[in-house]
């Protein structure tokens, strides 16, 4: 699909997945690094939104650093409960998140799918009590190094989509954001070529344009994850459909998150 008109631009988004890294002190000091680091290159936080998932640990502080500082740095989870309250130890709601003022929250991440048995009809779940919380849903497919070798990645990823996608509104869905990641290139240091990420994305978007609408499709913001660093975000990010970054290991050193958030500036040739 081409690029959006200038009606319905999306703005781009880099969330960094810390996955089950830093305690709440150490969470407070990569924010502040990371935080100081991005106003000293005076990033616009309009051209590029900025996200971090902590662990559920840190949010607490997460919150009274970004309150505190007038940070534009918005934050969620990496999980939620597909169930709003009740006898489900240790289950988090996506109520909780958004008291907690997550803007954010993952559903259906691979580590997920793989350490903990969730299917599509599980991250269709969570990803409708989070949107019914107000929380912005970040919705993981991609495919596995099998599926990719067999050249499967498209049929298999739009299953994944069509799966976690099942049954929600078109609005639900045109304010979500998806986020494809191939296995394969995940913590790996194998990442994606830009054509790779540009060819499942692109088919992502033809799919919703197929299933639910031109203008859903156009809306939806769809990033790429999987090995991403400073050197590579400018070329996935220069493809069409891609509209952003789901960043693990490189988004705990606040310089190297900081350089993959202002793709724009370093592609451009502004000071580093
Ligand atoms: O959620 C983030 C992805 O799993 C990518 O992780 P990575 O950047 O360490 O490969």
């Amino acid at each position: 699909m081409a690029a959006p008109d200038s009606t319905t631009a999306r703005t781009p988004l880099m969330a960094g997945n810390w996955k089950m890294n830093l305690n709440h002190v150490e969470a407070v000091h990569l924010l502040q690094k990371l935080s100081w680091t991005l106003q000293d290159k005076k990033h616009d936080f309009d051209r590029v939104e900025v996200a971090v998932l902590p662990p559920f640990t840190d949010i607490r502080s997460v919150q009274t650093l970004v309150d505190g500082d007038r940070m534009k740095i918005k934050y969620g989870a990496q999980d939620v409960s597909s169930k709003d309250s009740g006898a489900y130890t240790g289950e988090i709601s996506a109520s909780m998140l958004s008291k907690l003022g997550c803007t954010y929250v993952l559903a259906g991440h691979s580590e997920r799918r793989q350490y903990h048995a969730e299917d599509d009809a599980t991250v269709n779940a969570k990803t409708a009590k989070a949107l019914e919380a107000g929380l912005i849903p970040i919705v993981c497919v991609g495919e596995g190094l099998e599926i990719r070798k067999a050249g499967d990645q498209v049929p298999y990823t739009l299953a994944q989509v069509d799966g976690a996608l099942a049954g929600l509104k078109p609005d639900d869905v045109r304010k979500l954001v998806i986020a494809y990641e191939p296995v394969w290139a995940i913590g790996t240091g194998e990442v994606a070529t830009p054509e790779d990420a540009q060819e499942v994305i692109s088919a992502i978007r033809g799919r919703i344009e197929e299933t639910i609408s031109p203008s859903v499709a156009d809306s939806v913001r769809i990033l790429y994850g999987g090995s991403v660093k400073m050197a590579s975000a400018g070329g996935i990010m220069a493809q069409p459909d891609v509209d952003g970054c789901l960043v693990g290991g490189a988004s705990l050193k606040a310089d190297e998150f900081a350089g993959i958030c202002r793709y724009l500036d370093l592609q451009l040739g502004y000071s580093s």
